[in-house]
């Protein structure tokens, strides 16, 4: 009798991806990494005959020494934080998960490329690929932009696995509670007055584009989250600090949301608000002189954490006659996050 075909199961394959950092803080890298990233269409929304000239040409030569002095305030040992968190965070997930799963990372802009992660899975012959965008909150310039970027990589191949996306997870248990604990254990050194839940802004005309049928019109139709603000990013961060509130055990009057990281003139093109620099500046005159700040639309420590959170807005608090500002470090690659981490790939 002929054999009959065998059939194996084979691996599941897990795309982790973050944003992008340049390869080194030098200028020409710093240039390098921000013309991929500013003239992308999801990020910089204007036609390309504009946003070419005007990136490329303008924006970016004038930006790319400032922010490579401030990256190479960020530059440890290890390099780039974004980075090697993330390569940890890789390789733990990996020993979480075993044998029946490949995990692989790569970067929105620069390197390690998102084509090189996905060319290790399909070289594995994996039988499907489950993406995982490390951002909480879904923004269609960060978690939509790497969508676009895999969907544009795969579509060349003639083979397609099944592919899934996990495009937001503000609600996860494990998102939130690993942050609670960390939160916690600052809040166990000393007595804090208020909270600050910091996120990366982004202009108030994205959020309004992805407004399902007009519901989102950046007023109260964000205060609660439902199914028709589910990829809302304003509606999603003001649900991240509920949920980190109620984790931490603080009342409504005891934490203030606030966005941060504004690129351009806010006359010109509003950004999500209030303004974290704006805010923070008013505290101590309410009698607020400890706060401690969270930044919970990123789950590693970058530039816009630990220099922007961690140090300008503590320099900017105190010179408003604030006594103690403290940023609560990012997820990385604590046990209780890689265990999260884990259990939303296995639950997808
Ligand atoms: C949390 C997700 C992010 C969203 C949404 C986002 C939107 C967004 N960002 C810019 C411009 C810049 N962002 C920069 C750094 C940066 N941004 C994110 C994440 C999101 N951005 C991260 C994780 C980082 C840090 C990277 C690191 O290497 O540590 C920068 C570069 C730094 C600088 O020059 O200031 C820019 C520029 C826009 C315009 C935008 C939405 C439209
Ligand atoms: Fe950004
Ligand atoms: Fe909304």
């Amino acid at each position: 009798m002929p054999a009959s075909p065998t059939s194996s199961k084979g691996r599941t394959g897990v795309l982790l991806v973050n944003l992008g950092t340049p390869d080194s803080p030098s200028t020409s890298d710093v240039r390098r990494y921000l013309n991929e990233f500013l003239t992308d269409a999801r990020v910089i929304d204007m036609p390309a005959a504009l946003r070419y000239p005007l990136f490329q040409g303008l924006v970016v030569p004038l930006r790319a020494p400032k922010s490579a002095k401030i990256y190479q305030q960020l530059w440890d040992e290890r390099g780039s934080p974004l980075l090697y968190h993330g390569l940890d965070l890789q390789k733990l997930v990996q020993e979480t998960l075993g044998k029946d799963y490949l995990v692989a990372f790569g970067m929105r802009y620069q390197n390690p490329s998102i084509e090189a992660a996905l060319q290790q899975l399909r070289d594995a012959a994996v039988d499907r690929i489950i993406v995982l965008p490390l951002f909480p909150q879904y923004a269609a310039a960060s978690t939509g932009s790497v969508q676009e970027k895999v969907m544009d990589i795969v579509k060349d191949w003639w083979v397609v696995p099944s592919i899934s996306f996990i495009s937001t997870f503000v609600d996860d248990p494990g998102f939130i509670g690993t942050f609670a604990t960390l939160g916690k254990a600052e809040m166990a050194k000393r007595d804090y007055d208020h909270v600050v839940f910091s996120y990366h802004g982004i202009p108030e005309r994205h959020v309004l584009k992805g407004s399902h049928k007009g519901y989102c019109k950046l007023g109260s139709c964000c205060n609660s989250y439902n199914k028709n603000n589910r990829y809302c990013y304003r509606a999603q961060c003001f649900e991240t600090s509920r949920q980190l509130a109620t984790a931490l055990g603080l009342g409504p009057e005891q934490y203030t949301t606030t966005f941060q990281s504004r690129l351009q003139s806010r006359l010109r093109d509003p950004w999500l608000q209030p303004y974290t620099d704006e805010v923070l500046k008013t505290l101590p005159g309410k009698g607020i002189k400890n706060v401690l700040a969270f930044s919970p639309a990123f789950v590693a420590d970058c530039l816009e954490t630990t220099i922007e959170v961690g140090e300008e807005f503590k320099e900017m608090f105190e010179q408003a006659g604030g006594a103690h500002w403290q940023l609560v470090p990012s997820l990385n690659s604590h046990p209780q996050w890689v265990q999260a981490v884990a259990d939303m790939i296995r639950r997808n």
